[in-house]
């Protein structure tokens, strides 16, 4: 180097050869990764051929003559040449013995590393494949040999033999097996926590067992004393499982003697796993505590109970206290996550063409700038003094053609900035993985209420909002464009992030397949109606409109509890209940955040029409403060499914690609959509100018399994259940419990009307007379019940029973009387 700098005019030898234009990372690394792909394939042909023709080459091997090696007689007989079948004899005869076969596995794991097809974590494989290889070298030693006496090798190879002879001189066969075990469960620990609990299972089947049975009684709502599982109390078994303990206590014992425990317990951080605190040293408290009530929020009850002193905060989070929020590594990596591939060659060739077109059309420009995204790169063009930028924007055809990729956007100016903005789409577009996203610290150090990570934007930033100020979001877009990966993607991350305790989310899914695989999580974090068969994701219409009508309920049940509270808000509410300013005998509980996810909004609005829409936007406009977020995604974004309430009520929008700039009128009032590539290419919209973000992938087996991983730990004994609707047109079979005795004061007119219209509609009642959807459900249970109306049919109106005026005069007369 000194020597180039005192002569830079003489080429050095790397130049004079072009080698300095050969890349390392470009050309030599794929190709050392070709190469050891090939080593490594030879090796397995030489190792798989060994035990066919080992025997025979061994005896050439252990014995040499100078020159044999060459195999110039063609002694050897192993099919990759006496070289296969030296490394073949070492490896496999000499080291490791079967497990040698890992050791070309390796290679190919390095060389696909190399050729930068795969993203390996190379560390990390050379431990655990080298630790296998040594454990079962050993095992494989101690225990198969006995099979292999005839053979020309030992299945551990002759490491493996000489190892297990020492440590079992040092240690005799009971040691030597011992030590295999706890070294396979080491690492098997060292792969998965899960390894724990499978092996605290198998030590103890029975608590299993018992606690399953316990969380029955939980959600039975049943702390009846005399309940079968009093004696369990007494089970030492019991006093070292602090979940097992919480559920007994509460639900279990008899209210009179011991509901405290769980109460005292839970408040004492360090103490939880000591249940057996003396029953005594609660006895003080036990009767304030006793109310005996139902439901898993009985914690909350016990704990304020009538024990206003009581000053450590309230943890919903003690009902499942052992729940593990999903680990990163449920989910995939990508190779190329993160880092978007830079092209010089493309962006070069795209920052002329795009100088080239305005140039054409006699537009200069001062400077331009490009930032490479996920699937975008962002051309920020400065025009030269004096350039008006509505010219630039009539030119966006032309550039788009001239640039000839679809998908050009142009933001002219970009807000805030002087500039213009082209975003061109990349040749090869990278994948935004969900562990990207939820990996940065951006996610993970969010302090949102309900965090939705849904992607990177165009500058590689992680993007987030927050459903709880959204309040609503509207997901719209052509089919095939990404929405249920994006639905997909913000439950996840609502999933990474809440307890079970905190967030409730309700499904509907009329496609049935959507949303299938979150069934699983029920007991964890759905929220339905109670009813005993039925799915926890609601598929069918009338299931739907009675869901939303309970939700309309639950709405107005929080908002009487806020207004008790003296609580503007759910999270005032909520921080008046945990700081125990709240008396569960009051009714007040701690509140979840419940999240509706509607798929496929469009079939049920031309399904069901009014009387899915009123209930939406009932919801939409008032339920914000109570903690209930809807999100709502549709396919056909046309006027008629995303009608003006709709939009008036649900300012989030995101957009995947649409057909026409009509579309993308509709959804975002503005164009955009159109000119988006798809594939989770999205515009979000939350006031001001919508963000472009790549949405973040996460695919069916990755969604699989965190559910799976969730399912499988303790859950509440059933989904939240939802109370149950007033009577609806929807619903069925409620007119039997009417009382006629009380007949609503609008209850002729209604009838008139009715019959004047031949037409036994709610929503005709709801519009008449200007009433709410319950009241006028009522009314409606009550024609059922005269006679008037027939019974529900789903969402359609009922049957007219009563044809003209005289026969309903004379029903009238005699409910009178
Ligand atoms: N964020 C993304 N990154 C990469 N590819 C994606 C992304 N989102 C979607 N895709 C690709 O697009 C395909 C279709 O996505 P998706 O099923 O979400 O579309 P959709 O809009 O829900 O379609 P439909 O309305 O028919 O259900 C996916 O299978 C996937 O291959």
């Amino acid at each position: 180097m000194a020597r180039k700098k005192k002569e830079p005019k003489t080429p050095s030898v790397r130049e004079t050869f072009g080698l300095d234009k050969i890349h390392f990372s470009d050309r030599i690394l794929p190709f050392l990764g070709l190469l050891l792909i090939a080593i490594a394939g030879f090796m397995a042909f030489a190792f798989i051929s060994y035990f066919g023709t080992g025997a025979a080459d061994q005896s050439i091997l252990e014995n040499p003559r100078a020159g044999e090696i060459l195999n110039l007689n063609g002694e050897f007989t192993n099919s990759c040449g006496s070289l296969g079948a030296k490394v073949s004899w070492f490896f496999i005869k000499k080291c490791f013995g079967l497990p040698a076969f890992l050791i070309p596995f390796f290679l190919l794991l390095v060389g696909i590393r190399m050729l930068l097809t795969y993203k390996v974590n190379l560390l990390k494989w050379f431990m655990c494949l080298t630790l296998i290889m040594l454990w079962s070298s050993l095992t494989l030693a101690k225990f198969l040999s006995p099979l292999f006496v005839d053979m020309h090798y030992n299945p551990g190879g002759d490491y493996g033999q000489t190892a297990c002879d020492v440590v079992e001189g040092l240690v005799g066969t009971p040691g030597l097996t011992l030590l295999l075990i706890i070294l396979a469960i080491a690492f098997l620990t060292y792969l998965s926590a899960e390894t724990i609990i499978i092996i605290r299972k198998i030590f103890n089947p029975l608590r299993y067992a018992k606690k399953i049975h316990m969380e029955i009684q939980v959600g039975k709502g049943e702390p009846e004393a005399d309940t079968p599982t009093l004696e369990t109390v007494e089970d030492p078994e019991v006093f070292d499982d602090p979940d097992a303990q919480i559920v007994e206590f509460d639900q279990v014992n008899d209210p009179q003697t011991e509901p405290i425990p769980t109460l005292q317990r839970s408040e004492t951080p360090g103490n939880k796993g000591l249940s057996t605190e003396p029953v005594a040293d609660d006895s003080a408290v036990e009767m304030t505590v006793d109310t005996g009530e139902k439901e898993e929020k009985a914690t909350g009850k016990n704990l304020a109970g009538e024990n206003g002193s009581l000053s450590t905060p309230y943890d919903p989070k003690l009902d499942l206290e052992n729940y593990h929020y999903p680990t990163l590594d449920l989910l995939k990596k990508y190779d190329d996550d993160g880092k978007p591939y830079i092209d010089m060659v493309e962006q070069n060739a795209n920052k002329k063409r795009i100088v080239d077109v305005l140039r054409n059309f006699g537009v200069e420009i001062s400077s331009i700038k490009a930032t490479v995204g996920p699937t975008i790169t962002l051309y920020e063009i400065t025009p030269a003094p004096g350039v008006r930028i509505s010219r630039i924007r009539n030119l966006e055809d032309d550039i788009a053609l001239s640039l000839s990729a679809l998908g050009i956007r142009i933001i002219a100016p970009i807000p805030g900035k002087g500039t213009i903005g082209i975003e061109v789409p990349n040749a090869k577009p990278n994948i935004v993985s969900m562990e990207s996203i939820l990996n940065s610290k951006k996610f993970q150090e969010t302090t949102m209420e309900l965090p939705c990570a849904l992607g990177k934007t165009i500058t590689n930033e992680v993007f987030m909002f927050d459903l709880a100020k959204a309040p609503h979001l509207l997901v719209a877009g052509a089919t095939g464009q990404g929405k249920s990966v994006g639905l997909n993607a913000i439950i996840t991350s609502l999933l990474y992030k809440k307890h079970p305790s905190e967030l409730k989310i309700v499904l509907v899914d009329p496609k049935k397949v959507e949303f299938s695989v979150y069934s699983s999580i029920e007991k964890h974090f759905l929220a339905k109606v109670p009813d005993d068969n039925a799915d926890p994701i609601i598929t069918d219409v009338t299931k739907v409109v009675r869901t939303l009508n309970s939700l309309c309920k639950e709405m107005d049940t929080r908002y009487d509890l806020l207004k008790i509270a003296q609580a503007r808000n759910i999270k005032e509410y909520n921080k008046k209940f945990i700081s125990r300013q709240l008396n569960p005998e009051n009714g007040h509980r701690f509140l979840p955040y419940v999240v509706v996810v509607i798929d496929e909004f469009g079939d049920l609005i031309m399904t069901a029409g009014k009387e899915v829409e009123l209930p939406i936007a009932r919801i939409a406009q008032l339920a914000r403060a109570v903690g209930i977020h809807m999100i709502i995604a549709t396919q056909r974004p046309t006027t008629n499914i995303i009608t003006g309430t709709i939009k008036a009520n649900f300012p989030s929008r995101i957009a995947f690609r649409v057909g026409a700039m009509i579309d993308s009128r509709t959804i975002l009032d503005r164009p955009g959509a159109q000119q988006l590539i798809g594939r989770g290419d999205l515009l979000y919209l939350n006031g001001g100018e919508p963000v472009r973000v790549q949405c973040a992938f996460v695919d069916t087996p990755e969604v699989e399994r965190i559910n799976t991983f969730i399912s499988q730990q303790q859950g509440y004994t059933s989904a939240f259940e939802l109370p149950e609707p007033d009577t609806a047109d929807g619903d069925l079979g409620e007119a039997a419990d009417v009382d006629m005795s009380h007949l609503d004061p609008m209850f002729e007119d209604a009838a008139r009307l009715i019959v004047m219209n031949q037409s036994g509609s709610t929503s005709l009642i709801q519009r008449k007379f200007a009433i709410g959807y319950n009241r006028a459900g009522r009314l409606m249970d009550q024609l059922e019940r005269a006679g008037v109306v027939g019974a529900a049919q789903g969402s359609k109106p009922r049957e007219v029973l009563i044809q003209d005026e005289v026969s309903l005069e004379n029903i009238l007369n005699q409910l009178r009387h």
